[in-house]
C-alpha cells in the first residue's frame, strides 16, 4: 500500500527557496503562496495514504471474522451431520434383525469436524491415554491411535471454500537446498491442506517455482525486513513447518527464530525441523514448552539437542529414556525421533511407530514427514482441542503416513526409490491408513 514514504513529497523549504530566487529574485510574494499549498497538499495526501491504509486493515479484518463466521457455521453443520449419523445408528442397531459387530475400539466416528472434540472422540482419546505409558504394544494400541487419527481428518464437503482445510507455510529453502523444502511444501498439499507458502531466499524460490506450480513461493528470507514479509502471512496461515533446506547462516536463523516467536503469540501450531533444530540446539527457549511445538529430528539430531541440554552424552543403549528426559527438559515438548521405529513422546509416555517402511533411505524422507506433520497438527488442534495433546496425534499421523508412502514406493521402485516416488504414493496411503 502506498504510505507516506513513497509518496513523491515536495521540495523542502531551502531548495524552493534558492530555485525560486535563482529565477525569480524579487517575487517573494508567490514564495508565500506556494509554501502553504505544497504543505497542504502534502498533508492531504498523507491523510489519504492513511485512510487506505486503515480501508486495507478493516477489509483484512473483516475477511478474517468472515472466515472464522463460516468455520463456525461449517462446524456446527458438521455436528448436527454427526449427531444425526449416530442417531441413525443407534436405531439400527437395535432393530432385532440388524447384525451386531462389537466395535473394536471406541464407537467410529464419522470423518472429522471442524470444532471441539465430539464425546465419541473424547472417549477414544481418553482410553489410549488410560492405556499407560507402557511402549509394549500391540495391534489394538496402533489401532487406537489411527482412530484418533481418522477422527481428525476433514470431511470433503462442497460447503467449504479454499483455505478452510489448511494453509501451511514453510520456512526453508536457500542456495544450497531447494528439494528440501519444495518436499515438505508439496507434501502439505497432497495430505490435504488448500494452500502451501514457501519462505525462502530470493536465489532459491525462482527454482522452487520451477518444482511446481502448485506452490505460493515468497522470496523474502534473505530480505532485509524478512521478518514482517513473513509476519503479513501468518493471520491467514494455519501451521508452520520451520527447517527444511533453511541451512544455517545467522541470518537466516535469526529470522526463523522471530518468526517462531510470533507464530507463537498467535497459538499457531509449529514443527521444527532440520536447520530447525539446529536453531533449538543453540536456543531451546525458543520453543521450549510450547505445547503446539513438535520437533522431529533424526538420530544425529536428536543427539545434538539432547547434549545442548543435558550437558553429557545420551545413554544411547536407552532411545526411550532418552527421548522422554530431553521432552521433559523441552518443557514436555512432542517430541519425534525418527529412526527404524519413530519413537514419540510429550515426556509422560512413548508411543512407536512401528508400520513397516522398507529397507530404503534416501534424502528428503524427513521432509515429507514434517511437511505432513504441519496440516495434521493443524487438524489435530482443531478437532481435539480440548483433548490433553493433539501434536501426539499428529506425530502419530505423519510417521505412519511417511512410512506407508516409503512401503509402497518401494514396492513399485525398489532400490531405485526416491522421496518424488514416495510423495506419489501420498493419496493412497492416506486413503488406506486414514480413511478405510
Ligand atoms: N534434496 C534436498 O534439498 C535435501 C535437503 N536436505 C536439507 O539438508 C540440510 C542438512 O540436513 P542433514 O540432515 O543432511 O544435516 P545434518 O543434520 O548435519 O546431518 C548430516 C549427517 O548426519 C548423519 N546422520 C543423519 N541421519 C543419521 C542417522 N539416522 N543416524 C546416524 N547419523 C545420521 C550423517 O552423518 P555421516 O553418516 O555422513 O557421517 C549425515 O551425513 C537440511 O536443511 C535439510 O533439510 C535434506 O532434507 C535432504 C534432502
Ligand atoms: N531405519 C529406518 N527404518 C525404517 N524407516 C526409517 C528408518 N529411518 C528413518 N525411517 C523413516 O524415514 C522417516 C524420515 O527419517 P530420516 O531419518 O530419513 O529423516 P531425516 O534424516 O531428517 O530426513 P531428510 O533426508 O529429509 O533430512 C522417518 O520418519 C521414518 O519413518
Amino acid at each position: 500500500f502506498p504510505t507516506s514514504d513513497t509518496l513523491v513529497k515536495p521540495p523542502n523549504s531551502n531548495q524552493s527557496a534558492s530555485s525560486l530566487s535563482n529565477r525569480t529574485p524579487k517575487r517573494p510574494r508567490k514564495r508565500r503562496t506556494n509554501f502553504p499549498m505544497e504543505k497542504l497538499m502534502e498533508q492531504y495526501l498523507e491523510q489519504s495514504a492513511q485512510a487506505e491504509d486503515n480501508f486495507y486493515r478493516m477489509e483484512e479484518q473483516r475477511l478474517q471474522a468472515e472466515d472464522r463466521r463460516r468455520e463456525a457455521e461449517h462446524a456446527r453443520e458438521l455436528h448436527m451431520l454427526q449427531m444425526l449419523g449416530q442417531m441413525f445408528s443407534s436405531i439400527s442397531s437395535t432393530r432385532p434383525s440388524s447384525p451386531v459387530t462389537p466395535p473394536k475400539t471406541a464407537p467410529a466416528v464419522p470423518s472429522s469436524v471442524f470444532s471441539s472434540a465430539s464425546p465419541s472422540c473424547a472417549r477414544v482419546f481418553e482410553r489410549y491415554y488410560s492405556l499407560g505409558s507402557t511402549l509394549k504394544r500391540g495391534m489394538d494400541d496402533d489401532d487406537n491411535m489411527l482412530s484418533l487419527v481418522k477422527n481428525i481428518v476433514p470431511a470433503l464437503t462442497s460447503k467449504k471454500h479454499k483455505g478452510q482445510d489448511g494453509r501451511i507455510g514453510i520456512i526453508g529453502g536457500c542456495q544450497d537446498y531447494t528439494g528440501a523444502p519444495y518436499f515438505a511444501a508439496i507434501s502439505a498439499l497432497k495430505v490435504g491442506a488448500d494452500l502451501s507458502h514457501v519462505f525462502c531466499t530470493k536465489d532459491a524460490a525462482t527454482v522452487i517455482k520451477s518444482y511446481s506450480p502448485e506452490l505460493i513461493v515468497h522470496p523474502v528470507l534473505d530480505s532485509p525486513n524478512a521478518v514482517e514479509e513473513i509476519e503479513k502471512w501468518l493471520p491467514r496461515l494455519h501451521g508452520l513447518v520451520v527447517g527444511p533446506g533453511l541451512g544455517r547462516e545467522d541470518l537466516l536463523l535469526k529470522t526463523a527464530k522471530e518468526v517462531i516467536e510470533k507464530c507463537k503469540a498467535r497459538d499457531i501450531p509449529i514443527v521444527i525441523d532440520a536447520d530447525g533444530l539446529w536453531l533449538v540446539t543453540q536456543q531451546p527457549s525458543v520453543i521450549q514448552g510450547y505445547q503446539k511445538g513438535i520437533l522431529t529430528p533424526n538420530f544425529m539430531e536428536f543427539t545434538r539437542l539432547y547434549e545442548a541440554l543435558h550437558h553429557e552424552p545420551m545413554d544411547s543403549s536407552d532411545h526411550q529414556r532418552s527421548v522422554m528426559q530431553l521432552s521433559v527438559a523441552m518443557g514436555n515438548l512432542t517430541l519425534v525421533l525418527k529412526g527404524e521405529h519413530d519413537l514419540i513422546t510429550d515426556g509422560s509416555k512413548v508411543i512407536s511407530c512401528n508400520i513397516e517402511g522398507s529397507g530404503r533411505r534416501c534424502g528428503g524422507q524427513g521432509d515429507l514427514l514434517s511437511g505432513s506433520m504441519g496440516v495434521l497438527a493443524h487438524w489435530a488442534h482443531t478437532v481435539y482441542q480440548m483433548a490433553k495433546n493433539p501434536s501426539l496425534v499428529a506425530a502419530f499421523g505423519a510417521c505412519s503416513l511417511t512410512r506407508q508412502c516409503n512401503s509402497q514406493a518401494f514396492q513399485q521402485h525398489g532400490r531405485s526409490t526416491t522421496t518424488s516416488d514416495m510423495i506419489q504414493e501420498i493419496g493412497s496411503a492416506f486413503k488406506k491408513l486414514f480413511e478405510s
